[in-house]
């Protein structure tokens, strides 16, 4: 069914209401049988029966999902892992039913779902694509036009009459990624494609991306979990919690709330873990250290990061408190530095970190308790730490800071002491 036909030179004036719904997914829900009871044949069919055992437990993975695509929309479906994407994905292609709800379409759909769906090991290159095209719903004078230019994208030109189990599996993956963003379809559904290929067919499918995302005609739905991703192509998302929509429209909400929701889930082990002080390397002398965001651990270049550390010390001996940053996304700790404490018992001492010279990624604050031998300072023992569980995460998402390295420079940065009678810097 092909019923929009607006050029896209008018279609890039329209404004984003104005657009034409192409997909309308309305009160959605779906749920999967899991078995829990083998029933053998019939006789243990009946038996189970008459006991009243039903032999499976019922999961819902989408509850009550309701949103609209326009015509021209990059649109990112984004949620956890099990969260329900790909089967929200499987209903829009018409691959599940749903059991509540409707699903209306209009325009040809085009879904890149599942790799190898639809391909034969004993057909050639060539073959399946004129294989996965007709199954897309394609006639073989459309595939003949589409042809050259799904080869190309793939750039497989010498291996179209090779049989497809020749290929390598990065090769069969480019050539049925190729054929789904070129067969000429209205709606592109892609679930997790953006780390298809090498580092240059990576590059050209960036283009791809960048250059459809221009064009008002068509659209496209992307499940991911690259939040980078939704930053740079989409213009609208979604994200899917517990089979819910709990964020849905500007694209940096969706994302924002993602990367929250990532950490959230991490505080919620560290209170499971709290039960059992030896694992967070606590002890008699300091049976308190932990650390933890003064407010968002969400941040960008406009505002610091402000985090507390609260401590009880019990011991004797002078001590002081190191703070170790790690790059959680990168590996490896950038910057550190020492703090004498000048009050034992249990304090909280406050600390601020500008973020405008990390580039994105997500960055934990270890900190750890440090006793000196003798007055003098001249070696140190460490007495207690934090580990990834009481330490303190945050992430940086900010459109400038998209390189790929965290150098920092400890004459750049300081953690900037908010409580100078409790701690001061070393040295
Ligand atoms: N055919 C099926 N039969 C039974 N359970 C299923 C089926 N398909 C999916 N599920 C279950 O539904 C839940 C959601 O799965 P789904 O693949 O949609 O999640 P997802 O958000 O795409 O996850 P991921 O990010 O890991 O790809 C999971 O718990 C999964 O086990």
């Amino acid at each position: 069914m092909r019923s929009i036909e607006k050029p896209s030179e008018i279609m890039q004036t329209l404004t984003d209401d104005e657009r034409p719904v192409v997909l309308k997914v309305d009160h959605v829900a779906k749920s999967f049988r899991l078995p829990t009871e083998q029933a053998n044949g019939l006789k243990m069919a009946f038996l189970n029966w008459t006991k009243g055992i039903k032999g499976y437990t019922e999961q819902t993975v989408l509850k009550d999902i309701s949103f609209e695509v326009r015509q021209g929309d990059f649109f990112g479906i984004v949620g956890r892992n099990g969260s329900g994407k790909s089967t929200l994905l499987k209903i829009i292609s018409q691959i599940y039913m749903p059991e509540h709800g409707s699903v209306e379409i209009s325009g040809k759909l085009v879904p890149f779902i599942e790799l190898g769906v639809g391909f034969n090991p004993e057909l050639t290159g060539r073959e399946n694509v004129y294989l996965n095209g007709a199954l897309l719903g394609f006639t073989r004078e459309e595939i003949d036009v589409m042809y050259d230019d799904i080869v190309d994208f793939a750039e497989l030109n010498d291996f179209m009459d090779q049989k497809l189990k020749n290929y390598s599996s990065g090769m069969q993956v480019r050539l049925a990624f190729s054929v789904a963003i070129k067969a000429q379809g209205d709606i592109l559904v892609l679930d997790e494609v953006l780390a298809v290929g090498d580092e240059a067919f990576q590059r050209k499918c960036d283009n791809f991306f960048a250059n459809i995302k221009k064009d008002q005609s068509k659209t496209v739905i992307l499940v991911t979990h690259s939040m980078d991703a939704v930053k740079k192509y989409c213009n609208k998302a979604i994200l899917i919690k517990d089979g819910e929509i709990i964020v849905s429209g500007n694209k940096n909400d969706v994302a924002d709330r993602y990367t929250l929701e990532n950490i959230r889930d991490k505080d919620s082990n560290k209170q499971h873990y709290e039960e059992n002080s030896a694992t967070l390397g606590l002890n008699e002398i300091v049976p308190v250290l932990s650390a933890a965001p003064v407010d968002s651990p969400l941040c960008n270049y406009d505002s610091n990061f402000n985090f507390q550390v609260e401590y009880e010390y019990n011991g004797t001996k002078p001590f002081y408190m190191a703070l170790a940053l790690h790059d959680l996304t990168r590996g490896g700790v950038p910057y550190g530095d020492s703090f004498d404490l000048t009050e034992s018992g249990r304090h909280i001492v406050h600390f601020s970190i500008p973020t405008n010279m990390f580039n994105n990624g997500d960055y934990r604050v270890i900190a750890s308790i440090h006793e000196w031998d003798g007055e003098h300072t001249e070696s140190a023992e460490l007495v207690a730490f934090t580990n990834e569980n009481n330490a303190c995460d945050f992430s940086l998402r900010d459109p400038r800071g998209t390189d790929n390295f965290a150098l920092i420079s400890k004459k750049a940065l300081s953690y900037q002491i908010l409580d100078p009678h409790l701690a001061t810097r070393q040295f």
